[in-house]
């Protein structure tokens, strides 16, 4: 049974929450009682019970019903005090074969080498567990793009520095992905680098492919792909050559310690 504080939120299962159960918690002052209905999804179908001054908020949430958020006293600021560091997802964005990878190797490792925590969450390598249900149809791409936002939303809760490197097309994901997301703490980079070079590099053989018909919707031949309209970094060719890894890294790290990231 959760014992509560005056002023403090009630958590507890909705289960035990007939007026009868709740009243014989060990609730100091009366308490008030907020449901929230998910009423057309969003935030709109919220009817409070008021018997307090305590708050209890029970929600519906997509298909989980009668839910109610518990808060632990260690938090977010307590976690990046101990790190030294501010969480955040940096969400690289771009082409197969633009470098999304290689830019998130090598910010990590930069990260790293300066003491702060890191954590990668790879297209590919998330295909390989948690999303390998998923297929590249534009459904199973928004879906892919969701959980690894809400993923990366942990991290980032948990005071980690997290690199996102997804192909991420559409620009509704991601925009979806920052909403998740404290003002200021998803810092969208773009790899804008040409198709042509893309396709030119080619690492795995699947432009190749594409091209031959025997792989259909690969981003960028014949699935779309839609470009940031306001993203915080840019990495793009510079007198047709692009930046070495370090250099793209050191772009990001330099955004970082400028915004205040990299101490608590
Ligand atoms: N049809 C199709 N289109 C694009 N990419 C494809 C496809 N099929 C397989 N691959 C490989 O999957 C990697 C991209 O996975 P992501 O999870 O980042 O894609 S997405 O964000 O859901 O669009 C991508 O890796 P990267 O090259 O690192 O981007 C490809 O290796
Ligand atoms: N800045 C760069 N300069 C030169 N080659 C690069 C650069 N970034 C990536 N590459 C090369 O391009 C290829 C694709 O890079 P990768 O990081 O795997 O892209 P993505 O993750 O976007 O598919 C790799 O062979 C990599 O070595």
């Amino acid at each position: 049974m959760t014992s509560i504080g005056a002023g403090s939120s009630l958590r507890f299962p909705l289960r035990d929450l007939s007026p009868l159960k709740a009243t014989s918690l060990p609730i100091p002052s009366p308490v008030r009682l907020t449901f929230m209905a998910a009423a057309g999804g969003g935030p709109a179908g919220l009817e409070s019970i008021d018997i307090g001054t305590n708050q209890l908020v029970m929600s519906t949430i997509g298909k989980s019903t009668n839910i109610v958020w518990h808060e632990c006293p260690v938090g977010k600021p307590e976690r990046q005090k101990l790190l030294r560091q501010k969480g955040c997802v940096i969400w690289i964005t771009g082409l197969s074969g633009s470098g999304k990878s290689t830019l998130a190797c090598a910010l990590s490792r930069e990260l790293h080498c300066r003491g702060k925590l890191t954590y990668v969450l790879d297209g590919d390598n998330i295909r390989h567990g948690l999303n390998r249900d998923l297929s590249f149809k534009a459904e199973d791409r928004v879906e892919n793009i969701r959980r690894t936002g809400e993923v990366a939303k942990l991290f980032a809760d948990a005071g980690v520095i997290c690199i996102a490197s997804l192909i991420s097309p559409y620009r509704e994901d991601r925009d979806a992905c920052r909403a998740l997301l404290p003002e200021n703490n998803f810092i969208e980079v773009f790899m804008n680098i040409p198709l042509e070079i893309c396709e030119a590099r080619d690492p795995k053989g699947l432009y190749k492919l594409a091209r031959s018909g025997k792989i259909k919707g690969f981003t960028g031949i014949d699935d779309p792909y839609e470009p940031p309209i306001n993203c915080e970094i840019e990495i793009q060719l510079r007198d047709g050559l692009c930046a070495s890894p370090s250099a793209m890294a050191e772009k990001v790290v330099t955004y970082l310690a400028e915004k205040g990231f990299l101490e608590a």
